[in-house]
């Protein structure tokens, strides 16, 4: 097994040369050197079957690679996707609450914690709604609430926001960043196709190549936590942004 658990405080996943190979033979992830710490909030962008989905299944533990090593000592790891998977026959409430329910948290801490988290998210006035009468944004809010029921160290995400509009995908960017900034998780990894909302999240930005996918690029991001809309019209936001664009349409070569 590749998947080991480390002491080392700060680190809270670290790839060394970790590669996928998956059993049908496709080369899914060639070796990546990665290291994500405790307050990061690691961006991934890549053309579409670079390895995205993997690389946050080797983090996860989920999988194992097929060459090199994975080390974590996140205790506990949320996993948010892009179909936020309800249970439409639970209300809000009984879908948040779900997952610490069968990680078998006892009532009395999760029960408050659902409270608090729906209303974090937004979704104060909505227990009792089944996912049919939410709207799509609803019904991701749902789905972080839920994962962050389990109070994880590190977060991952894959394009969660991937199939909202525009609005309703900067509102809960925010709310993510909020989140953050109340440490209900402590680093990130969300993988995105859109680089702004990259650029607009992370504290790091990894640039995959076409696959098989290697990072062939990383930008620090230079903004402070606290960030509001008007940051996309900033000249640097902007500049950032093309930046990361130019190098993603660039695809493979390392720089
Ligand atoms: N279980 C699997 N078995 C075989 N091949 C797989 C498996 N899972 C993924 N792949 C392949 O590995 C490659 C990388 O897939 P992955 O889902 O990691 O890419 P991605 O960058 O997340 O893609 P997208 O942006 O389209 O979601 C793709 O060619 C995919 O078809």
């Amino acid at each position: 097994m590749t998947v080991t658990v480390t002491t080392e405080a700060s680190t809270l996943v670290c790839f060394e040369q970790a590669a996928k190979r998956y059993p049908d033979g496709t080369r899914a992830l060639e070796p990546v050197d990665l290291t994500v710490r405790d307050g990061e909030f690691v961006g991934v962008v890549g053309a579409s079957g670079c390895g995205k989905s993997t690389l946050l299944r080797l983090a996860s533990g989920l999988t194992a690679p097929s060459a090199g090593t994975v080390r974590t000592t996140a205790d506990r790891t949320g996993y948010v996707f892009q179909d936020p998977t309800l249970l439409p026959w639970r209300s809000v409430r009984r879908n948040v609450e779900m997952l610490a329910q069968l990680t078998g948290l006892p009532k009395a801490e999760y029960l408050p914690r659902a409270s608090d988290l729906i209303d974090l998210v937004g979704l104060r006035g909505f227990e009792r709604h089944r996912p049919r009468s939410l709207s799509g944004g609803m019904r991701m809010r749902v789905s972080l609430a839920r994962s962050l029921t389990l109070s994880p160290d590190l977060f991952l995400l894959d394009e969660p926001f991937g199939a909202l509009d525009e609005i309703s995908r900067e509102r809960l960017g925010d709310e993510l960043l909020a989140l953050f900034a109340q440490r209900r998780f402590r680093a990130a990894i969300f993988v995105t196709h859109s680089v702004a909302e990259a650029v607009y999240l992370s504290t790091r930005i990894l640039v995959m190549s076409p696959r098989p996918g290697r990072v062939v690029a990383e930008f620090a991001v230079p903004f402070g936590p606290s960030r509001s809309a008007d940051l996309r019209f900033d000249p640097v936001f902007t500049q950032l942004v093309a930046t990361v664009s130019r190098r993603l349409r660039e695809g493979g070569d390392q720089v």
